[in-house]
């Protein structure tokens, strides 16, 4: 399309919508249109999402998902067809959605950020007021989401034995993670799709780490591209790198290369997810949101129906085994972490291959339902790690159900160096931005200085085990069923007899 003036003349939204059939398929995104008939069979989210904005404006649908440099990466050059004219795209007549409409009512009367004074609280306002989409993403758990739970519940099993009459006039929760100095033991872990819960996507998170000086784990699968999250950064800002393995090695080494170029202080090998866990809400949600006809003999290949997790991580490779980790020690000099790590045994093999850290964790629970809460492995592995004298061999992390200073002070004093925190601040992020994250960490912070000092330490290297009782964390009590049958039969015991009339 060349005018005479050799000013490429603009596509017309009529000349786009022309093409809105799997024979031949165009989709405008942010204002340039682009072939992807040959692309449809590929897509990871399968052919039926892209045919719903064939020959359409698909740019509201694309953002979260795909960080923006995809189709330049990833589609070739003589697919995209160059700029439309928006003034000529009909804009789709939203339907009158109720539950939006709903939604937007909560958006209005959502309480104000200084009503939220600790974590749970952006949880409750998120829930109340993300898209239902966004909201089942983050909040899922995979099956029964007994493990979801169990992270949380593992800090109610260990108790303090705070001691008193020590000087806490002045504390110091600072810390070191890798090396690099942290304001305190907390990192802001890798969650995926940031722009599912604000149109910014992880930037906001690397504005809000800065500010408080933590460090970010950027994800493989964030919305935002990993340049834009690192430019967001401000000058000596840490952040690392948390890399899913992809089956095709050359784009691993390209990532893991390129984020060593680009200054990232950590490589946090994700290894509790071979297959992304099943997600029931996220599925549920994907469901209504493009329509049950994903239910009809789709012919993508790729089963859809497992939400936007299983659409966005069909790459991973399963195969991915200890005899890798050499691989990764040669293309790499950052220091290897690996991330989803669940008993003492591979705590073990961890420090025999050499690697710098384990992060022990279930993935927040949204993996193999019945694992361990992080805490409760930690508990496991640093006695022995001690007994071997291996304690400085490596560094350990956990994640999972982080909601109050005191779980950061709890897993501190069992030996782990620092924790990670991922839904939280996803929900503060989405419920109030950048001030909502500020406050989050500032919430934390809060919450640090009071709790040491309540329980007697006035820096972190004064936290140990003496402080805690953990006799109950072990305990996985459920009732035991009722025995209905019997019970139902049973003729218990009566008192004492009434006189006879
Ligand atoms: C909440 C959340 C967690 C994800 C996450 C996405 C969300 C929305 N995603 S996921 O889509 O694949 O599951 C990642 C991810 O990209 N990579 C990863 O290593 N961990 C991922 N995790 C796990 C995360 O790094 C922590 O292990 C977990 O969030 C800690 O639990 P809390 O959320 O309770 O703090």
């Amino acid at each position: 399309h060349k005018s005479n003036d050799t000013q490429p003349v603009k596509l017309s939204g009529a000349d786009v919508a022309k093409h809105d059939n799997a024979e031949s398929c165009w989709v405008i995104v942010h204002g340039r249109a682009y072939d992807v008939t040959e692309f449809l069979p590929e897509h990871p989210g399968g052919s039926k999402i892209i045919l719903k904005y064939a020959g359409k404006d698909a740019t509201e649908e694309f953002d979260p998902i795909h960080p923006p440099d995809t189709l330049e990466k990833y589609l070739e050059k003589d697919k995209h067809l160059g700029e439309v004219d928006m003034n000529t795209v009909e804009q789709e007549e939203k339907a009158e959605d109720p539950e939006e409409q709903a939604r937007q009512e909560r958006i209005k009367a959502m309480p104000i950020l200084e009503q939220c004074y600790n974590l749970m609280d952006f949880e409750a306002v998120a829930r109340k007021i993300m898209k239902k989409t966004a909201w089942a993403y983050y909040s899922s758990g995979a099956d029964d989401e007994i493990t979801l739970r169990e992270n949380h519940s593992a800090f109610h099993k260990i108790w303090f034995r705070p001691r008193v009459l020590v000087d806490v006039e002045k504390v110091d929760f600072s810390s070191t993670m890798l090396g690099t100095p942290v304001s305190i033991p907390f990192y802001v872990t890798a969650t995926a799709l940031g722009k599912l819960g604000n149109p910014e996507g992880e930037v906001v998170l690397t504005r809000g780490a800065h500010k408080h000086n933590v460090i970010q784990m950027i994800p493989t699968l964030a919305s935002c591209s990993f340049d834009e999250i690192v430019d967001a950064a401000a000058d000596g800002q840490v952040q690392w790198l948390q890399l899913y393995v992809n089956k095709n090695r050359e784009i691993t080494k390209r990532i893991v290369e390129h984020a060593e170029k680009r200054g990232c202080k950590g490589l946090f090998i994700t290894v509790d997810a071979p297959q992304l866990g099943r997600r029931e809400k996220d599925m549920r949600s994907k469901f209504d949101d493009v329509g049950s006809n994903v239910q009809s003999s789709s012919n993508d290949n790729v089963d859809r129906s497992q939400g936007a997790a299983r659409a966005i991580s069909s790459f991973i490779d399963p195969s991915l085994s200890w005899k890798d980790i050499a691989w990764f020690q040669s293309i790499t000099k950052m220091p290897i972490i690996l991330k989803g790590v669940q008993c003492v045994e591979d705590v073990l093999r961890a420090v025999e291959y050499g690697v710098q850290g384990v992060v022990l964790s279930n993935h927040g629970g949204r993996q193999l339902d019945f694992a361990r809460s992080g805490v409760e492995v930690l508990a496991e592995v640093m006695p022995i790690l001690r007994e071997r004298g291996w304690e400085k061999k490596i560094e350990v992390y956990i994640d999972g159900g982080i909601r109050r200073a005191t779980d950061i002070i709890k897993a501190l004093c069992l030996g782990a160096k620092g924790v990670g925190i991922g839904r939280p601040f996803l929900y503060a992020m989405s419920a109030y931005g950048l001030a909502g994250v500020d406050r989050a960490m500032q919430l934390l912070k809060d919450e640090m200085e009071m709790n040491m000092r309540l329980i007697g330490a006035s820096s972190v290297d004064q936290l140990n085990p003496s402080l805690l009782d953990t006799r109950g964390l072990s305990f996985h009590s459920a009732g035991v069923p009722s025995d209905t049958l019997s019970l139902n039969v049973y003729d218990p015991l009566s008192g004492p007899k009434e006189k006879s009339k």
